[in-house]
């Protein structure tokens, strides 16, 4: 990592929640971000208020909201790190506005997700959660009705990006044939075969598993009349998020035997802390396995996190460069040695490049480096220059119709 920064590290604050990984800690220690905070837990939202402000920069998973309303309080915040794949517990129009880029980790957990569902496919369609909670509270069901071997079953996947590849690939390895419905049309691996509706999807399916973002069209979009497509004694599955599946929905086809069993990791409303009592109507269903937003959470998974976000944080901080960042142009940058390095974000609009290498020109400052990407309403343009008054020039940069913020790095 570059040592040049228009800040002092030592003066940059960063806040870390949810027990992300301890090795983010280190890595932002050892590059020299003397000042991190460190909670295992989430904080409450006026908790959150109080605290944001101080901050330069923010780690967080699922659980906290930084809604506009939060954000709006943030008001040193450079950076946000989502530690996990979902990035919808963030405003991302809202810190886009404020010139705040955010970023996650695509891929890191990705295994973890598709082995648990497999592995609860596996045991759902043997009946063994039903026949487990039996067997603790005394009972004997020695019986092989509604037990199946998952080899020759259909597994129906909505979602076939990175979770949903990785599944159907174990899964063809153990014989199951592998559809899967997706609004993109995408490259199939192995011998996936791609349907084009849902309902075909959902109606020949032995087991069908969610792996959607949360988005406007996914949230319930597995309600009662898409449940009541599913084939009958077939398996659901989400730990995708918790607002896809209508739950009372669900346990209906449950309850009337629709259904032979279910595997839900997410919730639409989930406690917020481990202390907290977690409320379904699903606990009520020994074939149903429930698991508190697990899917990712592994040591392998959590650690390869840690360190893609906390190096993602870092290297925007000390270098500018915004690659894979989900709400912000993405830019990737060289170091700078012996150079200075002036980041403008604006508002996206004619003329503010050429405002910009004005300043430079009348300052008698040499470009010897300059990259500029825009995304959607936001710009962003980096400049290395050889000599000059960089301060001077970025003052005045400031001071350009439609700057959100601009900062120098040495
Ligand atoms: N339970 C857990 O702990 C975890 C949950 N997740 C959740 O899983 C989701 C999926 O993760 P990835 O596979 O990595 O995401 P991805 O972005 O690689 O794949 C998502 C796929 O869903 C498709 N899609 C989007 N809208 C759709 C719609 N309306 N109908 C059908 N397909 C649609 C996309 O085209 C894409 O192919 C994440 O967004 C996250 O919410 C991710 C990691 C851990
Ligand atoms: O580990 C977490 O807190 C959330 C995991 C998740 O749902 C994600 O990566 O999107």
């Amino acid at each position: 990592m570059s040592a040049h920064t228009s800040f002092n590290k030592q003066d940059l604050k960063v806040l870390l929640l949810e027990g992300v990984h301890p090795v983010a800690e280190d890595i932002f220690r050892q590059d020299g971000y003397e000042n991190v905070t460190y909670h295992k837990t989430a904080l409450s939202e006026s908790e959150l208020l109080e605290a944001i402000n101080d901050y330069h920069f923010i780690g967080i998973r699922s659980r906290t909201q930084l809604s506009d309303k939060v954000l709006s309080s943030a008001k040193k915040l450079v950076g946000v790190g989502c530690f996990c794949i979902g990035t919808n517990q963030v405003d991302l129009v809202a810190a886009q506005n404020r010139g705040i880029p955010v970023f996650n980790a695509p891929y890191s957990n990705t295994r973890s997700v598709a082995e648990l569902v497999l592995g609860e496919m596996i045991m759902l369609l043997r009946g063994i959660p039903a026949k487990n909670a039996a067997a603790h509270r005394g009972e004997w069901l020695k019986t092989a009705a509604l037990s199946n071997e998952a080899r020759g079953k259909t597994l129906g996947i909505i979602g076939y990006g990175h979770i949903g590849t990785q599944l159907g690939i174990l899964a063809e390895g153990i014989g199951m044939k592998v559809r899967f419905f997706d609004i993109e049309n995408k490259l199939t691996l192995g011998n996936a075969e791609q349907v084009t509706e849902l309902n075909e999807l959902l109606a020949h399916s032995d087991v069908v598993s969610l792996h959607v973002p949360e988005t406007e069209q996914t949230k319930g979009m597995m309600g009662q009349s898409q449940i009541a497509q599913m084939k009958p004694n077939s398996i659901l599955i989400n730990a995708s998020r918790g607002t896809v599946v209508d739950i009372d929905a669900l346990a209906n086809a449950l309850e009337n035997k629709h259904l032979a069993g279910a595997a839900i990791d997410v919730f639409p409303t989930e406690p917020k802390s481990n202390s907290e009592e977690f409320q379904s109507p699903l606990r009520a269903f020994d074939n149903v396995i429930l698991t508190p937003h697990i899917g990712g959470s592994t040591q392998e998974a959590q650690e390869n996190i840690a360190i893609e976000v906390a190096d993602k944080l870092i290297k925007y901080s000390n270098n500018g460069s915004t690659m894979s960042a989900v709400n912000f142009p993405q830019v990737s940058l060289p170091e700078h040695d012996k150079r200075h390095r002036i980041l403008h974000i604006h508002k996206n609009r004619p003329g503010v490049l050429m405002q910009i290498n004005q300043i430079l020109s009348d300052n008698d400052v040499n470009i010897s480096g300059q990259y500029l990407q825009t995304q959607g309403e936001l710009g962003y343009v980096v400049t290395d220059i050889e000599q000059g008054s960089s301060q001077t020039a970025l003052e005045k940069m400031r001071d350009i119709e439609g700057t959100i913020r601009a900062r120098v790095l040495y």
